[in-house]
């Protein structure tokens, strides 16, 4: 798609095109290490987990009430049995049960073997060691079953699997403690750039904080990488390719942001030609268009632009998902649905545009949404404030206030 407003000479690879060449060039790392439960919260499952019991491993109570046989019920007359004891949880009704009778028990606590059914407490009428059920009592309830739930042998969690702590819970209920995951990717990240100050000290004329180094750092938090800052590059290109073949050969992935564009001092995308090789460069989105992938060795380069709202973007829809394959874990697609957009938006077509919305739900559950206000790629601040993207496809010419639009919640996002 050519992109009516920068007058690019090559036309830009489109988005799905983008993603599409990552995922030919990028195979999961290699490599797997053991993790202690409590440690495995996102980690990736390298190995399938089996069930070395059933669960629940006893037949136990759903409520707290009284334990009986049905065979003692009075073919829907009301009818008393006889109180034997207690099953506590934990400590089970040690007894036989015997024909008329019937075992106070509590929720959890295992059902004795003559016992098939549980009536909640608020419904019987209890004097002294004699237990009244109504008419209505209900034969085989509250009874949990063993193995009901996973049972003995079966797949608890089949790999690959990012570890939830549903999970870690699942795992936790079959006794197992150690899991095999797939190692951490190994991931560095720079500025590059003669105009960032690190915060810290004063900012003299004509110079910027390095906002996105805070940022990528926050975006890369996960339990399934492991991610060094190496710190602010000037613009200087023996030194950022001394840096970058440096660092491809201590990590899987290096991300950069800055100098990825046509500017006199932007030299990543021609570093990355001359010591590694470039698979893309530009894509048909904004912000974001001049992010170039490409190898250096064994190392996946990602040159973000340096545009702070672009470098969140382009991490988003094209870096993430590139991460999560890497790391061995399955392809997530985020979640888009359509709403009515409040707000006029300006768009020329070419770029697929990922607008900063703000969305709402009215009280008969329809989704709006508006503008997040400016949406110059500078601008972190409506970003901060907004909590959703719009998404304007390649072709789209702007959108008038009662629109429909797709929408990407950023906490839908992986
Ligand atoms: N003639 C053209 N100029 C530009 C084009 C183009 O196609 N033709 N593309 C524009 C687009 S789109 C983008 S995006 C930017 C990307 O530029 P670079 O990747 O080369 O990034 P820089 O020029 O280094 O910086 C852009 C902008 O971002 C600020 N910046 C950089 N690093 C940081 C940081 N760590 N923290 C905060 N802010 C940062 C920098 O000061 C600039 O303002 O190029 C357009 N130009
Ligand atoms: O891609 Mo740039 O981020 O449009 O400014």
């Amino acid at each position: 798609m050519i992109d009516a407003c920068s007058q690019e000479s090559r036309p830009l690879l489109s988005i799905d095109d983008a993603l599409g060449r990552i995922k030919t060039a990028v195979n999961p790392v290699n490599g797997t290490e053991k993790a202690a439960l409590k440690n495995a919260l996102g980690r990736v499952l390298a190995e399938s987990v089996y069930s070395p019991v059933n669960i629940p491993h006893d037949r136990n109570a759903a409520m707290d009430g009284y334990a009986f046989a049905s065979r003692d019920m009075a073919d829907g007359q009301a009818f008393t049995l006889a109180l034997a004891g207690t099953s506590w949880a934990g400590r089970p009704f040690q007894g036989q049960l015997q024909a008329g009778q019937c075992v106070r028990i509590f929720t959890g606590a295992v059902v004795p073997e003559q016992a098939d059914s549980v009536i909640m407490q608020e419904h019987v009428q209890v004097q002294e060691q004699t237990v009244h059920f109504p008419a209505d009592t209900r034969a085989l309830q509250n009874v949990r079953k063993i193995g009901e739930d996973v049972k003995q042998g079966e797949c608890l969690i089949a790999q690959p699997k990012k570890l939830t702590a549903v999970d870690l819970g699942l795992l936790a209920s079959a006794g197992i403690d150690e899991v095999t995951v797939k190692r951490q990717l190994k991931i560095a990240h720079f500025s590059t750039g003669d105009e960032l100050t690190s915060l810290g000290r004063p900012l003299e004329s004509g110079k910027i904080y390095d906002s996105n180094r805070a940022m990528l750092g926050g975006l890369l938090s996960d339990p399934g990488y492991s991610v060094v800052d190496l710190g602010v590059i000037p613009d200087n290109k023996q030194l950022l390719e001394d840096r970058f073949i440096e660092a491809s050969l201590s990590y899987d992935v290096i991300i950069t942001t800055g100098g990825a564009s046509v500017g006199e001092a932007d030299y990543v995308k021609e570093i990355l030609q001359s010591c590694g090789e470039v698979n893309f460069w530009k894509i048909a989105i904004k912000p974001g268009k001049p992010l170039a992938f490409g190898k250096i060795g064994q190392c996946h380069f990602f040159g973000l632009p340096g545009n702070p709202v672009a470098v969140v973007v382009t991490f988003q829809q094209i870096v993430a998902p590139a991460l999560r394959q890497l790391s061995g874990a399955p392809s997530v697609k985020p979640l888009r649905f359509t709403a009515t957009c409040t707000s006029a938006l300006k768009k020329s077509p070419g770029r697929q545009e990922y607008q900063r919305g703000i969305l709402s739900q009215d009280e008969n559950g329809e989704f709006f949404v508006a503008s997040a206000g400016q949406q110059g790629s500078h601008i972190l601040s409506s970003m901060s404030q907004s909590g959703c993207y719009i998404v304007l496809p390649e072709g789209c010419k702007g959108v008038q206030a009662g629109d429909r639009v797709t929408v990407e919640p950023f906490s839908l996002l992986i």
